[in-house]
């Protein structure tokens, strides 16, 4: 579908348009931040793969009726394997405009976009979980949050007291470079298997994003910490950042530790992390989200339950070139499955497609005109692409249709992976 005659679009640049992004961001997006102030913070826009669509009628205005940006991620993790990903981000349509098909154009102009730059996924974090199914993005990476009690405790991990620990203010000059390593090594683990949907900062922009720390956006609370843990060599070998806020009911300190990020590189940096997050003077708990739902604190913790644990959705994910995306990633067991896929929008995914898995887990795709052993939309496969949502379990809520239930058995566990996608933050 492209825009209609009352619409155009541009590709927007940096030096001119910026202001016109911000007031169509502050249209969509209600915000307490005030718009002189939103001018001059640092937004991870993808210049360059940022569309603006302008109405025709208002040629005298620079203003914009819609948006929508792409990163242009070259290590997306998948099961086995770093892809190209097209990252739909920044889609907003005005208030006056909404409801005219222009956020359903512009997810043609990025699919078509994608397919050019032979990107064979493409993820989004929604505003809504309602808005993204029908374009063919299933929800493939749960997050988890949990709110710790002050002290709970933990089980006993070998080697925590032999690392050290260092707190600081954040200062991305300082700690920036040593932070990112941090956030884009955890991706290749557990070691062989690596986690998949773990988004890294790959481009400046969003680099730039996660270094940030505007007091504007910080709530009135206080900057931004940074907590490091090095081994005896004084390597890095995890960080948590975040920030308290402080609470008192009568003379009760019931402070809160807002957990940002956290990452560790191995099981005893992240129980020195937690030990030491779980023991900060004037607080009562901790709030952390944004965690794959099997983070290593889960098994940590004595009581895991006393933690509240609540999941919902995080990113989504859409097969742009089925038998390509299906052909990058690894796969868990060997396999041999002919797959009817249904596709409303890329006519190219829909048919039938036979997914031949070695038993190293490489895969082989090519059309096929047997009859499938199972069939789905496309939005399925790509809410199971990352080997967290089963098909099994999408077959029973009637979102997979069975034709051979030892076929589906078997792809079931091929296509599921060792640990759940990595949740860590919203691009
Ligand atoms: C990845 C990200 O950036 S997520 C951020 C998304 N942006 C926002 O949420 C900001 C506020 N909202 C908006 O800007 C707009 O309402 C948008 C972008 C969500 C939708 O834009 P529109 O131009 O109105 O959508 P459009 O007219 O193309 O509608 C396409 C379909 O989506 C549906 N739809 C649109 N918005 C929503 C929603 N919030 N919830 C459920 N369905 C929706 C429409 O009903 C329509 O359905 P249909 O095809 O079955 O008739």
């Amino acid at each position: 579908m492209s825009f209609s005659e009352n619409y155009s679009l541009t590709l927007l640049d940096p030096e001119n348009r910026l202001e016109d992004a911000l007031r169509l961001d502050a249209w969509a997006f209600p915000m307490e931040i005030p718009f002189d102030d939103l001018l001059r913070l640092q937004h991870a826009i993808p210049w360059g793969r940022f569309w603006g669509v302008e109405a025709r009628d208002s040629s005298a205005s620079s203003e914009l009726s819609g948006m929508y940006g792409a990163h242009t991620l070259r290590a997306f993790p998948v099961p086995g394997a770093e892809v190209a990903c097209g990252w739909l981000t920044w889609v907003a349509v005005h208030p006056a405009h909404r409801r005219r098909g222009l956020l359903r154009s512009m997810m043609m102009h990025h699919f078509n976009d994608c397919r050019e730059r032979g990107e064979a996924v493409s993820g989004l974090a929604a505003a809504e979980a309602g808005i993204y199914g029908r374009f063919g993005y299933g929800a493939a990476t749960p997050q988890m949050s949990l709110t710790v009690p002050r002290g709970a405790a933990l089980r006993v991990v070998a080697g925590s007291e032999a690392l050290t620990p260092e707190m600081h203010i954040w200062d991305p000059a300082l700690h920036g470079d040593e932070i990112a390593r941090l956030h884009r090594d955890v991706a290749r683990l557990p070691e062989g298997i690596g986690r998949p949907g773990w988004v890294t900062w790959e481009t400046p922009e969003l680099r730039e994003s996660c270094d940030e720390d505007a007091p504007v956006r910080r709530h009135g609370l206080e900057a931004l910490r940074v907590l490091i843990v090095r081994d005896a060599s004084g390597a890095a070998r995890g960080y948590a950042r975040f920030r308290r806020k402080p609470v008192w009911d009568r003379d009760n300190a019931e402070g809160v530790v807002i957990l940002r990020d956290i990452v560790a590189l191995d099981p005893a940096a992240t129980h020195l992390l937690w030990s030491i997050l779980l023991d900060l003077d004037l607080t009562s708990r901790v709030d952390a989200s944004l965690l794959p739902i099997d983070d290593p604190i889960l098994s940590l913790l004595v009581d895991a339950r006393a933690a509240k644990p609540v999941t919902h959705d995080l990113h989504w994910l859409r097969l742009i070139d089925v038998p390509r995306a299906l052909a990058e990633r690894r796969y868990a067991a060997p396999l041999d499955v002919v797959v009817g896929v249904r596709d409303e929008l890329i006519p190219e995914n829909a048919g039938l497609w036979r997914v031949r898995v070695n038993t190293e887990g490489a895969a082989e795709v090519t059309p096929s005109d047997v009859d499938p052993d199972f069939t789905l939309d496309v939005r399925e496969l790509g809410a199971a692409h990352l080997g967290t949502v089963s098909l099994a379990a999408l077959a029973q809520a009637g979102l997979v249709e069975v034709h051979r239930p030892a076929a589906l058995a078997r792809a079931a566990t091929a296509w599921s992976w060792p640990v759940a996608a990595g949740a860590n933050w919203i691009l």
